[in-house]
């Protein structure tokens, strides 16, 4: 008996959602140091003009990297479409891709840029993962239309920080994610952990949002550009079309601060414990403190903050980003340079 077992199209592309601080970046990292024999590019886009996530990630190069275990990274600031054709048309033999989005974007459009552009050629949606923060995440959604959407569109979603929430606000998320979705699939996590087999090359169909991307007419929705050129080396896209579908950050405003002046610990701890104000919702730096020679890694997510040394040379300078509603820009800037030496 003859099995034809058809050739699946195009580079397998898998979208990591999800929103502020749920664990996207950990989920990534998990994949990257677990898969034994891809070799993967990543492509990060991050809300706020500094880019930490890819120095959490790895080795630091403006747009493309080699990351320490082999797979390269870029970020999609510039654009979704360029990104994936400057790793399609690298020399080197990528076998497959994954997209960190920013915690505020829909993933509507990204996953409409691969099934409704000309990347529908190149390239195979394989599912939309969708991290949730199973601590913080409520019906409410943050009031957020994104986060909402993030749940609406994944193909599976994972319930993450298991550690932070009882068996009963678990279940309740379940329950939460049954009722809005049809044929939810659903996973469970603490610090991403999950058998990659669940989540990677799952080839979920994704006929329906396909469809919808054929017959969708938002002008605003970057499938809806026909870029045109069949010939990837041509690299004329128009950039003013990628920078529409954030459903304007939901209100959400991204504040960097840097300084090659390195803080002082104390200072920094008081403002933290003090000034911080508390509709800064997620933030998160690489920082460089008088008198310690490693780089410290500075997280808050939602109501929690941790600031831990690793082994990594500190930074040049001081890079953090505050992301949160109804902040006041000037005073964080200026309580923040107040800490430093
Ligand atoms: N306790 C606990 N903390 C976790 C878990 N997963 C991630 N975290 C922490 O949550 C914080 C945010 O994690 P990230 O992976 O950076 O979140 P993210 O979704 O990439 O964040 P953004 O890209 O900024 O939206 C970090 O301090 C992580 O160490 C978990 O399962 N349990």
């Amino acid at each position: 008996m003859i099995e034809i077992d058809a050739p699946k199209r195009g580079m397998p592309v898998t979208i990591i959602t999800g929103f502020l601080g749920s664990g996207k970046t950990t989920l990534l990292n998990h994949i990257l140091q677990n898969q034994k024999e891809l070799k993967v590019a990543v492509l990060v886009n991050e809300f706020g003009d500094i880019n930490i996530d890819s120095q959490l990630l790895v080795s630091i190069d403006e747009n493309m990297m080699e990351l320490t275990n082999g797979c390269i990274c870029c970020t999609i600031n510039d654009g979704l479409v360029d990104a994936v054709y400057n790793v399609l048309e690298r020399g080197d033999r990528i076998d497959y891709m994954i997209v960190e989005t920013t915690g505020v974007a829909d993933p509507l459009p990204i996953a409409l840029t691969f099934l409704g552009t000309e990347l529908q050629h190149l390239t195979r949606l394989d599912s939309i993962l969708t991290v949730v923060d199973a601590e913080a995440f409520t019906e409410e959604h943050f009031k957020s239309d994104a986060a909402y959407a993030q749940v609406m569109y994944g193909d599976i979603i994972i319930l993450n920080k298991t550690d932070l929430a009882t068996d009963e606000k678990l279940k309740a998320l379940e329950d939460y994610v049954n009722k809005t979705k049809t044929k939810a699939r659903i996973l469970r996590s603490q610090m991403g952990v999950v058998p990659l087999p669940l989540i990677l090359d799952v080839g979920i169909d994704q006929s329906a949002i396909a469809q919808a991307a054929k017959h969708d007419d938002h002008d605003d929705h970057e499938h809806a550009h026909n870029h045109d050129h069949h010939d990837h080396h041509d690299h004329t896209h128009d950039h003013d079309h990628h920078h529409s579908h954030h459903l304007d950050n939901d209100g959400f405003i991204a504040i960097s601060f840097q300084s090659d002046r390195p803080f002082i610990l104390d200072k920094f701890q008081n403002f933290l414990d003090k000034q911080l104000p508390i509709d800064v919702f997620r933030a998160k730096g690489i920082l460089n403190f008088v008198g310690i020679d490693n780089r410290y890694v500075f997280q808050l997510s939602g109501k929690r903050y941790e600031l831990k040394t690793d082994d990594r040379n500190k930074p040049l300078n001081n890079q953090l980003v505050m992301i949160g509603r109804n902040l006041d820009q000037q005073a964080i800037l200026d309580n923040l340079n107040e800490c430093l030496v």
